[in-house]
């Protein structure tokens, strides 16, 4: 008996858009096969490891590198000097501004790099570090960027001309010598007025600390020169590979066709592999100069001190509103602490990134924000952490100011919130701050959340327990943390969005081979993220080849098509964009062919599942397996045989994602031990792609969100000592912390991405900050508590319950 096929199972088959697929590469990760960067091992190879400076401000008297290269086995140790008659002592970073490679005259922060030990195993240039001589001769400490501000202390002198004047920065002049720039958008006057006219206004500072993303891989690459050949090939733990290829082309002189750069698997990046650090350009030196392959790996405590950190944003705001509670504007002002280089990783035109996010989801009709990068003796960076893009600050900012202002109006936060959001009918909204939201449905995601978790349930138990609390009966306080945020993700359009000149779009290649299997290319590169699962699933529902018949290859720059990499949740919505175009061109040619060998014209077939039928014949049909081999053989006369298709997406738009998330915390005073009693999580990323991998990347963007609020921060004391470089001090999140999430979705998908898929990969960590942080503060609302700063570890939870008196 021939059952028949039905559509649905034949859909099925593909392993398409909107199925739970397994991710095919654990099969290697979970046997250990994975091919890290450190797996590399090429015949000759040789180590380096870098001396690193223990000050945090010094000037470099001298550097004597004898002992060191006495040491058997030391091939060579570089130092500013070596790489200055190649041009190569600073670098540009992708901010705009330049970066020494190695210390030029002297150390901006404590563990910068200043010489390279080149040696025949790493345990011998680990050793000959320790033998290179460098006399330092301390300078004035600044680690406050308010004190760097006023201080006489030239932190960049290469920034002061002759005369004392300061030239401009990359994002126009400068009003200190330890500043960056200044960045402005909105109305200043108008925004000032309507917050000196309001009837309620709500002011509050708050630290958003400095914090470090972690991978569980460290940075590090493998630099090797083929001098017959003049070719450089580099490994390395790249999150955008083209980007470096450019980069490392423009600052060597090297032609970018004699250059290939290679992601190999990538163990985490959260945006702490997107910049370029000295010991990718000082790998690459020791490789020319030796003539062989030099490979370069971070330890622990050097990528926790020295590469790309996150936030470490001051920042002051002022909300106001109608006594009723609509808010009638914004106001915010940011002092952003970037370290001793600006080596942020955000588009040109954003020195901020996209902090004009912060109006949030809510309707205001009028803001401003100016924001002002500062100069520190700390490490450079402020690229990272689930969210390239400052968008987690702006989060941040928003969702406690709306907490400050509902206590400002007594009103309950989750009701000033629904009277406030844009509404469904606004979108595509403009934002006061300059922002086209392309679309959403807050009130639907906002009351699918209350009712999920029995809001009012929470709240009636909530003040019972103060009650209780009051009368002896507990000393236990519980809090409810809310937050509503939007994201904007999938930078992004090429009119505005472009790194050191190179524009934002992505690309991906797919060739079909005959036997109706297929390989597609993307310029981005995976992470963790499981995008050898997912864009193999776009493919499979646009072209109607099974998902498991689709090879997706990233990082090879000598093979796959440029793009600017995988940060800012942009995959989805531009490479992913791009396979969906892509998968349309070899769809549109298929459809030709298909017609040819049905022997009708193109018009007269349509596509179904996977494959191409005659209008109303559905029995006359060719499957696309069948029309893969086609396109090999009988190809239409007159048209080039072979199925491929390149697509090259500069999107219309960002996305805008959006999520509603409540926290239930129970906190003992006399401890200041938190306890997560409930997490819940609807996340709105548009139309999903792979639901499984969705819920994976929410867990790990709540924990690592959970993580920063509740302990995580790079602390410095006031000699610029790193206090917290080990995993000994560096609060990470176990199994014995997190709570069991509860995840939940809307589907809002965005109307201009051709599949309506918007990212995820950030929200949960955009949104889950401020939901912890909520939920700590709300604890403590009945007791007069406005507001205390990050990270809500026990210790300043019990401090705060001891200054509100709660300790009897
Ligand atoms: N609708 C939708 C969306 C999405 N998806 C999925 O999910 C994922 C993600 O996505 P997205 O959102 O687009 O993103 P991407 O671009 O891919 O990625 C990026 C992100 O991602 C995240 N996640 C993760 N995971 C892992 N595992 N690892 C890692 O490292 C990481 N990182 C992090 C970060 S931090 Mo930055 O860089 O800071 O900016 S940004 C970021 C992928 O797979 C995809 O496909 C789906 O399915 N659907
Ligand atoms: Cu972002």
């Amino acid at each position: 008996m021939n059952k028949e096929i039905t559509r649905q199972e034949r859909a099925d088959a593909l392993g398409g858009m909107g199925c739970k697929r397994k991710r095919v590469e654990d099969a290697r990760f979970t046997q250990g096969k994975g091919n890290y960067v450190d797996d590399i091992k090429l015949p000759g190879m040789l180590f380096g490891d870098f001396v690193r400076s223990p000050y945090a401000h010094a000037r470099i008297k001298s550097i004597n590198t004898d002992r060191a290269m006495a040491l058997d086995g030391v091939v060579a140790v570089l130092t500013a000097d070596d790489l200055r008659p190649l041009g190569l002592h600073w670098m540009p970073t992708l901010a705009g501004d330049k970066q020494m490679v190695l210390a030029d005259g002297k150390v901006l922060f404590q563990g910068q790099e200043v010489a390279y030990v080149v040696a025949k195993d790493r345990y011998i240039a680990a050793d000959a570090v320790e033998l290179v001589d460098v006399e330092y001769e301390e300078l004035p400490v600044v680690v406050d960027p308010f004190e760097a501000l006023k201080s006489d202390t030239v932190l960049r002198e290469d920034l002061v001309a002759e005369d004392g004047s300061l030239p401009d920065g990359a994002h126009g002049p400068r009003k200190h010598h330890n500043h960056i720039f200044t960045w402005e958008v909105g109305e200043k006057d108008a925004t000032e007025q309507v917050v000196s006219d309001a009837a309620v206004v709500a002011e509050e500072t708050m630290y958003y600390h400095r914090t470090h993303p972690c991978p569980l891989e460290t940075c590090g690459c493998v630099a090797s020169m083929d001098k017959v050949n003049g070719k450089l090939t580099l490994y390395g733990t790249f999150q955008a590979p083209h980007a470096i290829r450019t980069v490392v082309s423009l600052i060597s002189g090297i032609e970018e066709h004699n250059i290939r750069v290679v992601s190999p698997d990538i163990g985490g990046g959260f945006g702490n592999k997107v910049g370029a650090y000295p010991g990718y350009v000082c790998s690459v030196v020791a490789s020319i100069v030796t003539g062989v392959p030099v490979k370069w790996i971070e330890d622990r405590m050097e990528n926790l001190m020295t590469t790309a950190f996150a936030r470490d944003y001051w920042m002051k705001g002022k909300i106001a509103a109608t006594p009723e509670g609509k808010i009638t504007g914004l106001w915010c002002h940011v002092t952003a602490d970037h370290g001793g280089f600006d080596a942020c990783a955000d588009p040109t035109k954003f020195p901020a990134g996209f902090m004009n996010i912060c109006t949030g989801s809510y309707d205001i009709p009028t803001a401003y924000l100016a924001v002002d990068g500062v100069y520190t003796n700390k490490a450079p960076g402020g690229v990272s952490y689930r969210c390239s893009f400052r968008v987690t600050e702006a989060v941040y900012f928003i969702e406690r100011m709306i907490e400050v202002l509902a206590i400002e109006l007594n009103m309950d936060a989750a009701e000033l919130r629904r009277i406030n959001f844009i509404k469904k009918d606004q979108f595509p909204y403009q934002s006061a701050l300059g922002w086209e939201y392309d679309s959403g449905d807050y009130h639907t995601a906002w009351d699918k959340a209350l009712k999920a978790v029995d809001y009012e349930g929470l709240r009636a138990e909530q003040a019972q327990r103060v009650e209780d609390f009051k009368a002896g009966k507990t000393r236990k306080l519980m809090g409810i943390g809310l937050t509503h945020f939007t994201e904007i993700v999938g930078a992004g359009p090429v009119k505005n969005c472009d790194i050191l000149g190179l524009g934002m779009f992505d690309s991906c290649e797919i060739r079909i081979h005959p036997t109706g299997s297929a390989i597609a290319r993307l310029g981005t590169i995976s992470q963790g993220q499981g995008h050898a699962t997912t864009f193999a699933q776009i493919l499979a529902t646009e072209i109607g080849l099974p998902a498991d018949n689709i090879t997706i290859e990233e990082g090879d720059t000598d093979t796959a098509p440029y793009g600017l990499g995988t940060y800012g949740s942009r995959s989805t919505p531009v490479a992913g964009a791009a396979t969906a175009m892509a998968g349309r061109k070899i769809r549109a040619k298929a459809q030709m062919i298909a017609a040819y060998l049905l022997e009708v014209h193109d018009d007269d077939v349509e596509f179904d599942v996977d494959r191409f039928v005659v209008k109303g014949a559905p029995e006359k049909f060719k499957t696309m397996k069948e029309i893969a081999f086609a396109a090999y053989n009988q190809a239409i006369p007159g048209i080039e045989p072979g199925l491929e298709a390149v697509s090259y997406y500069d999107p219309p738009n960002m996305t805008y994602p959006f999520g509603a998330y409540i926290c239930v915390m129970d906190i003992d005073v006399d401890t200041g031990v938190t306890d997560i009693r409930r997490f819940y999580a609807l996340d709105d990323c548009g139309t999903r792609i792979n639901p499984m991998i969705i819920e994976g990347q929410v867990h790990g963007g709540l924990t690592e969100a959970l993580a920063v609020a509740l302990g995580q921060e790079i602390a410095y004391d006031d000699m610029g000592n790193v206090k917290t470089g080990t995993l000994m001090d560096f609060f990470l999140p176990t199994a014995w912390e997190v709570p069991n999430y509860e995840t939940d979705h809307t589907v809002t998908p965005s109307p201009h991405h051709p599949i309506g898929a918007k990212g995820v990969g950030e929200s949960p960590h955009v949104g889950g900050v401020p939901c912890f942080s909520n939920a700590v503060n709300d604890a403590f609302r009945a007791f007069g508590l406005r507001h205390t700063h990050m990270p809500h570890d026990h210790w300043r939870i019990w401090k705060t319950a001891n200054e509100l008196g709660l300790h009897g």
